[in-house]
C-alpha cells in the first residue's frame, strides 16, 4: 500500500490508497521539528485505532516546507523501509510538463494540483486551492503545467488584519448575511469573503482572457465550498485533489523509473 503524505504550510495530511480507494486519512499540524519517530508513533496510533492493517510498502511526499522533508524521508527508511518519492526532486518523474520561466521552483502541490486536474478533468483547466495560500494553477490543453496566480490565503488575510490592528480580533470565516456589516467582525468577515469572491471572478476571468479560450475551474481545499455556496464560482470541487494527483505520480514512477525500493 501506498503512504501519501501533502504537507502544506499549515497541514500536513497523511493518506493510505491500497491501489484502489483511500483506506483512511489523518490531518496534522505542520511542524518541521517533528522526529521521523513522533510521525511513527502518531500514525501507527491511530492505524491501530481504526483497526486498519496496512502493510505500507511505498511513500510519496509533495511538501511545501523543505525542512520537514528529511524527516519524512527518515519516517519512510526507518519505519517502511523504502526510499520515499519526493515531488519536485529530480528523480520524480512528472507526467506533465512544466513550462515556466528557468530556475523557478513550482511549490509541489501545485503541481500535484495540476496532475490531479488533468487526470480527472483534461486540458484547459484552472485548479484553485484554498490553502495557506490561494493558488491558480492554470493546465494546458497537452496537460502541461503553464503557470498561475499566488494569492493570500482566506484565513492569513483575516490572521493578517488581527495582527495587524489592534482593535480589530482573530476572526473565522463565514459567509455574512450582509455586504455592509454592522459589527467589526461582520465587517471583516464582509471584506474577506465577498472581496475574495471578486478576486477569484477577476482572476479567473483574466486567465481565460489571456488565453483567449473557455477553461473549467476546478477547486479543492476546505473552503472552497463555503464560496460555492453563494456565487457560481466553479464548474467542479474535488475534495481531495492533492492526494489523488499523489496516487497518480506515485503511478507514473513505478511505470517509469527505476525502482524506488531499497
Ligand atoms: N467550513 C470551514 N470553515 C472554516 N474553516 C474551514 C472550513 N473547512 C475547512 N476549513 C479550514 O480551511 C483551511 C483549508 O484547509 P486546506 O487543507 O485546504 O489547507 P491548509 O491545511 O489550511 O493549508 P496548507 O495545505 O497550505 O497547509 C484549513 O485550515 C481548514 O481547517
Ligand atoms: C504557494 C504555496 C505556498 C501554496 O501552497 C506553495 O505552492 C509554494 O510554496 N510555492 C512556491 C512558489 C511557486 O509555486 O511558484
Ligand atoms: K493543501
Amino acid at each position: 500500500m501506498l503512504l501519501a503524505i501533502d504537507c502544506g504550510n499549515t497541514n500536513t495530511v497523511f493518506s493510505i490508497w491500497d491501489g484502489t480507494a483511500f483506506v483512511a486519512t489523518w490531518r496534522t499540524a505542520t511542524e518541521w521539528q517533528r522526529t521521523a519517530d513522533q510521525y511513527y508513533v502518531w500514525l501507527s496510533t491511530l492505524m491501530e485505532f481504526q483497526g486498519i492493517e496496512a502493510d505500507i510498502t511505498d511513500v510519496i511526499v509533495s511538501s511545501t516546507v523543505p525542512r520537514v522533508v528529511f524527516n519524512l524521508r527518515v519516517l519512510s527508511d526507518r519505519y517502511f523501509n523504502t526510499r520515499p518519492i519526493v515531488v519536485g526532486r529530480p528523480d520524480c518523474l512528472l507526467p506533465v510538463d512544466v513550462r515556466v520561466d528557468a530556475g523557478t521552483a513550482v511549490g509541489p502541490d501545485r503541481l500535484v494540483n495540476t496532475v490531479a486536474g488533468y487526470d480527472k478533468y483534461g486540458g484547459d483547466i484552472i485548479v484553485v486551492d484554498f490553502g495557506t495560500a490561494t493558488t491558480f494553477d492554470v493546465v494546458e490543453e497537452d496537460g502541461a503545467y503553464v503557470g498561475g496566480v499566488i494569492a493570500p490565503g482566506v484565513n492569513l488575510s483575516l490572521e493578517a488584519l488581527h495582527q495587524a490592528a489592534a482593535a480589530l480580533p482573530h476572526v473565522d470565516i463565514s459567509k455574512p448575511q450582509r455586504v455592509v456589516g454592522t459589527n467589526t467582525v461582520a465587517c471583516m468577515q464582509s471584506g474577506v469573503f465577498w472581496g475574495y469572491v471578486g478576486l477569484v471572478k477577476e482572476i479567473c476571468a483574466r486567465i481565460k482572457g489571456e488565453r483567449d479560450r473557455d477553461m473549467r475551474v476546478i477547486s479543492t481545499g476546505g473552503l472552497a465550498p463555503l464560496f460555492q455556496q453563494s456565487v457560481d464560482l466553479f464548474d467542479a470541487y474535488e475534495d481531495d485533489l492533492t492526494m489523488h494527483g499523489l496516487t497518480v505520480i506515485h503511478k507514473h514512477n513505478k511505470e517509469n523509473s527505476i525502482s524506488h525500493e531499497r
